[in-house]
């Protein structure tokens, strides 16, 4: 079978291809950090060999779950935020039909919606009035367990799911991904009996779309978790290679690395298939959490196309030339659509009659790809033979080594996101939490200023 392409040549009349075999042995070098976890935050290295060390019994486990939530539910809601939330959409979003929500809501085939990633009292009201007549379920996903945002929409749904379902129907489909000891979302499973899987330690939250925290809705979703759990293991077996030519992240995150030193800033991941919409975001998170520090790092951001042509497009072809694209680009289709003719030819479009669809997306693809090298956009290509859960498995385990690698080679720690906690710290003093009195009077006394 075929495996997912990195094509970098479109970055070579910006970067120069000496420059760049001199990443090999540096590139060789993070590698062994990585395998030897003898680098910066080397107690989060458990994603490396995850894909492999999945056994049977546990996929079984999973999907065993899975199948009760699916028989009793017509509907179930994922709450979890960052790394618990955006690899499940991810994946979920990229294998379901684009109007599948639309359809009637099923108990054997039920449909997943998403919370606790927003403190939105608009989106939770409606949410909670959403499920009033539905059988629903929930997977309360949490590392930490006491993430502000899911354990908020949590309380909620908790209370609704018990007082509409009863509290025996409510054990059954509620289910929580968290730590082994800590946290609230572990007491609470424990003290309420729910089904509960484990999200190992050494896995950080942005690396755990291949535990149960993106395992169990996945398979909810009724997709094959197990293809997916396939694709990553052959792209641990193809990301191993220490020849940088033949590993795809090996070499993303060396030609990245070269872009950022010649002033390229910001990549802009692009898609020319919306159902990649969330995998962008997932992708987003993974970097930026992962290399945004030390006043360094790539800022990582991303387009659908050819939707993004007619709003961003200006901005990449004459902005600031600050910028490269990396285009995840998916070879065939899952479905035929050929374009009609039409005898009167009002709308002129008869010299596309009988072509695909897609031939047409191509040509915009490529017709893009060259406007934007010739306008000052070095564009790296990765190509994806089909959009299916092998792929999808194979793209999220090459991201994650070369985000590794890639972290290693800018000389940051890409397993910790100490930033994150500033807007905490604040936002809990600002609410009185309990333990933040003394930060409390301090900012209450800067507001006044
Ligand atoms: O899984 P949780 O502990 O709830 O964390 C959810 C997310 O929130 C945090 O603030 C981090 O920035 C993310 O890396 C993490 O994935």
């Amino acid at each position: 079978m075929e495996n997912i392409q990195l094509n970098v040549e479109k970055t070579l009349d910006f970067i120069s291809k000496e420059k760049l075999a001199s990443y090999e042995p540096k590139v060789k070098a993070c590698m062994e950090t990585l395998e030897k976890g003898t680098g910066l935050g080397n107690d989060f290295l458990g994603w490396l060999h995850l894909p492999s060390s999945i056994t049977t019994e546990h996929l079984n486990d999973l999907k065993a779950t899975a199948q009760i939530l699916r028989e009793n539910c017509e509907v179930v809601v994922v709450a979890g935020i960052g790394g618990s939330y955006l690899g499940a959409r991810a994946v979920i979003e990229a294998m379901s039909n684009s109007f599948a929500w639309l359809e009637e809501k099923k108990a054997g085939n039920p449909t997943i919606i998403f919370a606790g990633h927003n403190i939105s009292e608009d989106y939770l009201f409606e949410l909670t009035e959403f499920l009033k007549d539905k059988k629903f379920g929930v997977i309360n996903i949490s590392k930490s367990g006491t993430t502000t945002e899911t354990a908020l929409a949590f309380r909620l749904l908790k209370k609704q799911c018990e007082d509409q379902r009863g509290k025996e129907m409510a054990r059954k489909v509620i289910v929580a991904v968290t730590d082994a000891k800590k946290g609230a979302a572990r007491v609470t499973a424990d003290k309420e009996g729910y089904k509960s899987f484990i999200i190992p330690d050494n896995v950080g939250g942005r690396f755990s779309v291949l535990t149960p925290v993106g395992l169990l809705p996945i398979a909810v979703a009724g997709i094959n978790i197990d293809q997916l759990v396939a694709g990553a293991c052959e792209m641990e077996k193809v990301c191993a290679n220490e020849n940088m030519y033949e590993n795809p992240a090996a070499l993303y995150a060396a030609t990245r690395n070269e872009l950022y030193q010649n002033g390229k800033k910001i990549e802009i991941l692009v898609n020319f298939q919306p159902k990649l919409h969330y995998f962008m975001e997932w992708w987003k998170q993974l970097y930026g959490e992962s290399e945004g520090k030390d006043h360094k790092g790539i800022y990582p951001s991303s387009v659908d196309f050819s939707t993004d042509l007619h709003s961003m497009g200006q901005w990449i072809q004459q902005g600031e030339r600050t910028i490269f694209e990396t285009v995840v680009s998916i070879a065939t289709p899952n479905h035929e659509l050929h374009f009609p003719s039409d005898e009167e030819n009002l709308d002129g479009l008869n010299f596309l009659a009988g072509k695909r669809i897609d031939e047409v997306n191509k040509m915009a693809e490529l017709g893009t790809q060259l406007a934007h090298v010739d306008g000052g956009v070095p564009n790296l290509h990765v190509s994806v033979p089909s959009l299916n859960e092998y792929y999808l498995g194979q793209l999220i385990y090459f991201f994650e080594k070369a985000c590794g690698i890639s972290g290693y080679l800018l000389g940051v720690n890409p397993f910790n996101q100490p930033g994150v906690e500033a807007y905490k710290k604040n936002m809990f003093a600002l609410l009185n939490k309990p333990g933040y009195e003394k930060e409390s009077e301090a900012i209450q006394a800067r507001l006044k200023k």
